[in-house]
């Protein structure tokens, strides 16, 4: 399968880096990469956090604290590609051309990526990968099992969604105006390149590298289906 892996910051660096996650991921990755065709995409995580809430104490400049998610966001990016090592391209792309042109140097190579540019989140990075690449599926990988009605880790009650349609997904996306390191299970710029290229998606537990092996393999997993 040719996928964009949406590994978010929650899963990359939710509270720092862990090294033994980084190293199981990264290997897993290179397990993979033999058989499908794999770009990542980093979020990011406790960097752009901490960053992003200092700045804002300074800044009320929605592009500028955008610029320090972003930054954040490649800084993972390099670490993962310093542990994938061999298995990846060296350079981070900035823009969809960027990428398309390291692809191009870079055959077989695995193409980690972080943030592009203002005034979106890391998914809407992995959509427009997907949408120039030609990949068949996204696979956000966060800290939740599924997408449920409502945010589960506000509301006991929410309830797992196995498959939703895009226009679902851009509900739930949410149509509030950007704000720099604000998330809703899915980016609403994402979910618009999802639903109008007609992408498919899957949102999984990101610790479950099992299951996402599943998805890649073309077999039944655990999470939720977007489009499919
Ligand atoms: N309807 C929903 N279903 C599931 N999770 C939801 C929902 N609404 C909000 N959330 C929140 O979304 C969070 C996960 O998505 P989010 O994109 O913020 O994190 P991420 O995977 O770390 O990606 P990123 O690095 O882009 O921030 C969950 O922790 C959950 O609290
Ligand atoms: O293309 C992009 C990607 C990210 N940002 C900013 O960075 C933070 C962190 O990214 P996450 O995907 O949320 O982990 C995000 O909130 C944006 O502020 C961006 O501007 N453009």
């Amino acid at each position: 399968m040719k996928a964009v892996l949406k590994l978010g910051g929650s899963v990359f660096s939710a509270e720092g880096v862990d090294r033994d996650f980084l190293e199981t991921v990264s290997s897993k990755i290179g397990e993979w990469a033999r058989v499908h065709q794999i770009a990542v995409v980093v979020g990011g995580g406790k960097i752009s956090r901490e960053y992003g809430e200092l700045g804002r104490k300074f800044t009320s400049d929605e592009d500028l604290l955008d610029t320090v998610g972003i930054m954040a966001s490649r800084v993972n990016a390099s670490l993962l590609l310093a542990a994938l090592g061999d298995l990846a391209a060296t350079e981070i792309p900035k823009s969809e051309e960027e990428f398309l042109n390291i692809s191009e140097k870079n055959p077989g190579k695995v193409i980690v990526a972080g943030g592009f540019r203002p005034g979106q989140r890391t998914d809407a990075v992995s959509a427009e990968i997907a949408e120039v690449w030609g990949a068949e599926m996204v696979i956000k990988c966060t800290d939740v099992d599924y997408i449920y009605d409502k945010d589960p880790n506000k509301f006991e009650d929410a309830k797992k969604l196995e498959s939703v349609s895009f226009e679902e997904l851009k509900k739930l996306a949410g149509s509030e105006e950007h704000r720099a390191n604000v998330s809703t299970i899915m980016d609403p710029v994402a979910a618009k390149i999802l639903s109008e290229k007609g992408i498919k998606a899957a949102v999984v537990n990101g610790k479950d590298l099992e299951n996402i092996g599943r998805i890649l393999d073309g077999k039944e997993f655990k999470g939720t289906r977007v489009g499919f």
